[in-house]
C-alpha cells in the first residue's frame, strides 16, 4: 500500500455482564456505514461463545478470550491492533474504517482506555473515538450498586444506551436514568429500542476527552498510566501466570494472580457436553439453577445441542435471575464443532455444585448424587422457558 494509512477510529463498547452489548453490536453491524469494521471481542472465561454469535463475517471478528482484562489489554489487545495495521499496510486486508472493542462485562474500562490513549505506537494509527456503555434496564440499578466495574463503565461513557427498556417495569427506567445522570452528567442517555441506537453514528463520538467526565475518570486513567509502568516490569517476570484484579470501593485496581477470578468469590467456568441433551432435562437444569441460585448466577451463556433437533442449536442467556427467551439458530455457527458449550460466571456459587447438577440431568451417573428423576420432582419452572 502506498502512502500513510488513515488514522482509524476505535470505539469501546462496554457494559456489565449480559447488559446487551453483543445484541446492540449485531444491530449496528447491519448499518452499511459499518462495513470494513473490525470487531475485537474480549471474553472472560476459557470457552468463548460470543464470537460465534456476532453476525459479522468471521474474518471481521477477532476473539481475545484470555480472560484477564489487564493482561489482555497490555498484551493481546495492543498486539492485535498492531497486527491489524500491519495487515492493512501489506494489503492483506482493506483499510479499516473503524475498530470496535467489545469488553467483557466484568471489565474495568480504565486500562482499556489507557492502553489505546497512552500507547505512543498505536497513537500513530488509531484514535479513541468514544466509549458506548450499555446498561440493562432491569438489572442496571442493583448491578451499579453492587459492582464498582459497572459504575466505572457508566462514568467513562460518551453515550449511555439503556437496553431492555421493553422488559422494565414501573419507574425502573427513570430511576436508572437518574443514577446514570449522577455518575455521568454529560453523556446522552439513549433508549436501546430507538432508531438512535441502531445507527452507526452512535459510535461517532469525536476524540475521547476525559476532561468532559467526572474527576474520578481522570484519576482512574492516571492510576492506570502509573500502573502501566510498574505492571510492565512485573510482567516481564511473571508473564505465564494467571492473573486477577480486584477493584476497591474507590475503583482502584489491585493485581493478583489467578486467571478466572476477578473478585474473591467471582468465578468463571465452562461445561462442555458431547451428546445432544433432552429438552426436558435442559429445561429442568435451567429452572433449578435460576430459581434456587439466580442471584449468584451473574451470567450464563450457552449454545446447546438439544435432542429434538440437534442440527439447530439453542442459544441460552441468563443474566442474574433473568433468563431470556431461548433462541434456535438456523444452524451451528461452526459446523465442525457441535458440542454443547456453556459458560457461567458466578458469585459465591461453587463450580462443583453446578457440574453435579448438570451431570444429574444429562445422565452422567453418580452414586452420591440425586438423579434426574428425583430432581425433576422439584416443581420450579421458568415461564416462557420451553425448547
Ligand atoms: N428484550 C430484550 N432483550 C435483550 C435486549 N438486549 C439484549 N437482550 C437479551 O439479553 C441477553 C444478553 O444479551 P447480550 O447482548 O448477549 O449481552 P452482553 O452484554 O453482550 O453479554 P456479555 O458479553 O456476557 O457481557 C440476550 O438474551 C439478549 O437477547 C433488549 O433490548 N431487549
Amino acid at each position: 500500500m502506498n502512502g500513510p494509512l488513515p488514522v482509524v477510529p476505535v470505539s469501546i463498547l462496554t457494559g456489565f455482564l449480559g447488559a446487551g452489548k453483543t445484541t446492540l453490536l449485531n444491530r449496528l453491524l447491519k448499518d452499511p456505514e459499518l462495513t470494513d469494521t473490525a470487531v475485537i471481542i474480549n471474553e472472560f472465561g476459557d470457552v468463548a461463545i460470543d464470537h460465534l454469535l456476532v453476525e459479522a463475517s468471521s474474518d471481521g471478528v477477532i476473539e481475545l478470550s484470555d480472560g484477564c482484562l489487564c493482561c489482555t489489554v497490555r498484551g493481546e489487545l495492543v498486539d492485535t491492533l498492531a497486527d491489524l495495521v500491519d495487515r492493512m499496510q501489506t494489503g492483506r486486508i482493506r483499510p479499516l474504517k473503524r475498530v470496535v472493542i467489545e469488553t467483557t462485562g466484568l471489565a474495568d474500562p480504565a486500562p482499556v482506555l489507557q492502553s489505546v490513549l497512552g500507547n505512543p505506537v498505536l497513537a500513530q494509527n488509531y484514535r479513541l473515538d468514544g466509549v458506548v456503555t450499555v446498561v440493562d434496564a432491569v438489572n442496571g440499578e442493583p448491578t451499579i450498586a453492587g459492582h464498582v466495574e459497572a459504575t466505572k463503565q457508566v462514568a467513562v461513557a460518551d453515550r449511555l444506551v439503556i437496553a431492555k427498556t421493553g422488559l422494565a417495569k414501573g419507574k425502573q427506567v427513570s430511576a436508572l436514568s437518574a443514577i446514570l445522570r449522577k455518575l455521568n452528567p454529560r453523556a446522552p442517555i439513549i433508549d436501546g429500542d430507538t432508531e438512535a441506537a441502531a445507527r452507526a453514528d452512535l459510535f461517532a463520538c469525536g476524540l475521547y476527552d476525559p476532561s468532559t467526565k467526572t474527576a474520578d475518570v481522570g484519576r482512574w486513567l492516571q492510576d492506570e498510566a502509573d500502573a502501566d509502568h510498574d505492571h510492565a516490569h512485573e510482567h516481564h517476570h511473571n508473564h505465564d501466570h494467571g492473573h486477577r484484579h480486584d477493584l476497591d470501593e474507590n475503583g482502584h485496581r489491585h493485581h493478583h494472580h489467578d486467571v478466572n477470578r476477578h473478585g474473591s468469590d467471582i468465578r468463571s467456568f465452562s461445561i462442555l457436553h458431547d451428546r445432544p441433551i433432552e429438552p426436558m432435562a435442559l429445561e429442568m437444569f435451567i429452572d433449578l439453577l435460576r430459581s434456587a441460585h439466580g442471584e449468584k448466577l451473574l451470567r450464563m451463556k450457552a449454545i446447546v445441542a438439544v435432542a429434538d433437533n440437534p442440527e439447530r442449536p439453542v442459544v441460552l442467556h441468563g443474566v442474574q435471575t433473568v433468563f431470556h427467551a431461548p433462541e434456535r439458530l438456523p444452524a451451528w455457527p461452526d459446523p465442525a464443532d457441535r458440542r454443547t458449550r456453556m459458560v457461567l460466571i458466578t458469585k459465591g456459587l461453587e463450580e462443583a455444585f453446578v457440574r453435579d447438577l448438570f451431570d444429574a440431568f444429562t445422565g452422567k451417573p453418580r452414586v452420591d448424587q440425586a438423579d434426574a428423576q428425583a430432581l425433576a420432582e422439584n416443581p420450579l419452572a421458568v415461564p416462557g422457558m420451553r425448547f
